[in-house]
């Protein structure tokens, strides 16, 4: 389960059996920590081509040569192909165009050291050196898979570089990779899987409960609304456009339930609750608190499921987070209502208090409610941070499975935060009203995002309404923001620096 554990032990034992020639000795140091994590990482090929995994049976390799899920992978790819083509003539330029708006370059000060959340150092005891060969001695990026390049890359301020060429990387990596290993992975309320990948690479996977276009029942309440893939990679979308890069990389990918979960699981809890349907498909259910029985059975196509895979976050012993209930959660109750639903004035009191009462804590949250509103996600009760960079930072925008649940209707309390303290960053305020102009319209954006994730090619992951949805919900926060302005002085959290507004 823990990965950077698990790799130390495994090439702890593997020097003690060879030489090393073909370690790449890295250390990795959190600031934060007084003692730093060391760890050995083994040399790695830059081809994922050529990743083989020494304890695994050699048919396992061959399992995408033939069923519907093979069929399936090659509709995708070419549709991606000719998506890549007609993109670069139609669709993908307005996304470039918008990309390269001033808005999205806002100049930054520059990192320093202790902004990275990870760093990698090589040569540090003289004393060891000496039983390596020199060449081997390299912290060249080259040699680091793209779930590695993810993790060095985050920084204070944001997940990932918009325009770092490893999110490409990283994302044909979590949907080509062989899975090697799937058990289920314990907290939060329904089912998830932890997949492991050559190189030892891991993703959190989510998958389809019900058709994309299931609107959520009007009578079941958030807290037992059903997760939804096609919202997670929605999100992680939706979020890179809103400009936040405030979400790890979720793609999704259609999933071989018989070989690439039930025959490689080493989780017997799991294993056991494969059944096959009286349609003849291959289900599980899994255990967890909602939704993990015989009546809710996630079941393939005969054996293909459709799931969202999120990369995964730096090791928590690596890189901690601190967990923080949000001041706007809702109460979880069938009865009870929360106090900023009774209090009018409840931002007052939460603007007098830490952490919201300096910095950017208070418009980091705003800006999550405005994703939250846009996709329609009432289940934000935490969000989290690293703990390493204390108060100044971003905030993860973890867990985005309640989003996109329907699309005919609003959820105006979501804007609770923004309408409460009429407050928003300015750049927040200035790419939403740039996703509003027909040139760049945000369900456009949406939609050409969409078309780059593999399972377009087993139908859109927004269907239209829910793309139109957006467009609507983006006019209403304008509207909020414009009131807020015409009765109060303060609205606007001031982050363009020396930068003219009217230029941009
Ligand atoms: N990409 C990720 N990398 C590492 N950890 C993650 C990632 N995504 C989620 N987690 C962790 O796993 C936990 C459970 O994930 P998630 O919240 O998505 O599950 P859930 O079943 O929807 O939870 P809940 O029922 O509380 O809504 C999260 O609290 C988070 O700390
Ligand atoms: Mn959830």
């Amino acid at each position: 389960q823990n990965n950077y554990y698990n790799l130390s032990k495994e090439i702890f034992k593997y020097m003690s059996l060879s030489k090393c020639n073909a370690l790449l000795p890295i250390t990795f140091f959190s600031h934060s920590s007084s003692a730093p994590a060391s760890w050995l990482l083994k040399k790695l090929p830059t081809s994922s081509q050529n990743e083989e995994h020494p304890t695994q049976p050699a048919e396992a390799k061959n399992h995408q040569a033939k069923g519907s899920v093979s069929d399936v992978m090659d509709k995708a790819k070419k549709l991606i192909d000719a998506g890549k083509q007609t993109g670069k003539v139609k669709g993908g330029s307005k996304l470039d165009a918008l990309f390269k708006h001033p808005l999205y370059n806002l100049p930054r000060p520059e990192l320093q050291d202790d902004d990275w959340l990870l760093r990698v150092r090589t040569n540090e005891d003289p004393q060891e050196k000496k039983s390596y060969e020199k060449v081997t001695w390299t912290s060249d990026v080259e040699t680091h898979p793209p779930w590695l390049r993810f993790h060095l890359g985050i920084s204070r301020w944001e997940l990932y570089n918009r325009t770092d060429h490893n999110l490409v990387q990283l994302t044909e990596y979590l949907a080509t990779q062989r899975i090697l290993g799937a058990v289920q992975k314990t907290g939060g309320t329904q089912l998830k899987l932890l997949l492991s990948f050559p190189n030892h690479g891991q993703a959190l996977l989510k998958p389809m409960k019900q058709s994309r276009d299931a609107e959520t029942d009007v009578n079941l309440f958030y807290f037992s609304d059903f997760e939804r893939h096609n919202a997670e990679i929605s999100a992680f979308h939706l979020d890179r456009l809103l400009g936040f890069n405030r979400i790890p990389p979720v793609i999704g990918r259609l999933i071989n339930a018989t070989s690439e979960i039930k025959d490689i699981t080493t989780d017997h809890k799991l294993s056991k609750t494969f059944f096959k349907s009286p349609a003849g498909n291959v289900c599980f259910y899994g255990h967890c608190e909602y939704y993990c029985s015989t009546e809710h059975p996630v079941c393939g196509k005969p054996d293909g499921v459709e799931a969202s895979l999120a990369a995964m976050l730096p090791d928590l012993t690596l890189a901690p987070r601190r967990s923080w209930r949000s001041p706007w959660r809702r109460s979880y109750s069938r009865t009870k209502l929360a106090q900023w639903e009774k209090d009018p004035e409840y931002c007052n009191s939460v603007k007098q208090t830490a952490p919201y009462n300096q910095g950017t804590r208070l418009v980091d949250l705003i800006d999550m409610t405005i994703l939250d509103f846009l996709m329609s996600n009432m289940d934000r009760h935490h969000y989290e941070t690293f703990e390493k960079f204390g108060n100044d930072t971003f905030l993860l925008h973890l867990d985005n499975g309640r989003g996109f649940g329907r699309h005919s209707q609003d959820e105006p309390s979501i804007l609770a935060p923004l309408k409460q303290c009429c407050r928003i960053r300015h750049s927040t305020l200035l790419r939403l009203r740039l996703l509003s102009v027909p040139d760049f319209r945000l369900s456009d954006m949406m939609r050409d995002c969409l078309t780059q994730d593999p399972l377009t090619a087993v139908a859109p992951l927004l269907s239209e309404p829910h793309l139109a949805a957006l467009d609507r919900r983006l006019a209403t926060i304008l509207k909020v923001v414009q009131t807020c302005q015409e009765k109060h002085k303060d609205v606007l959290y001031e982050d363009l620096g020396g930068y003219d507004a009217d230029k941009l």
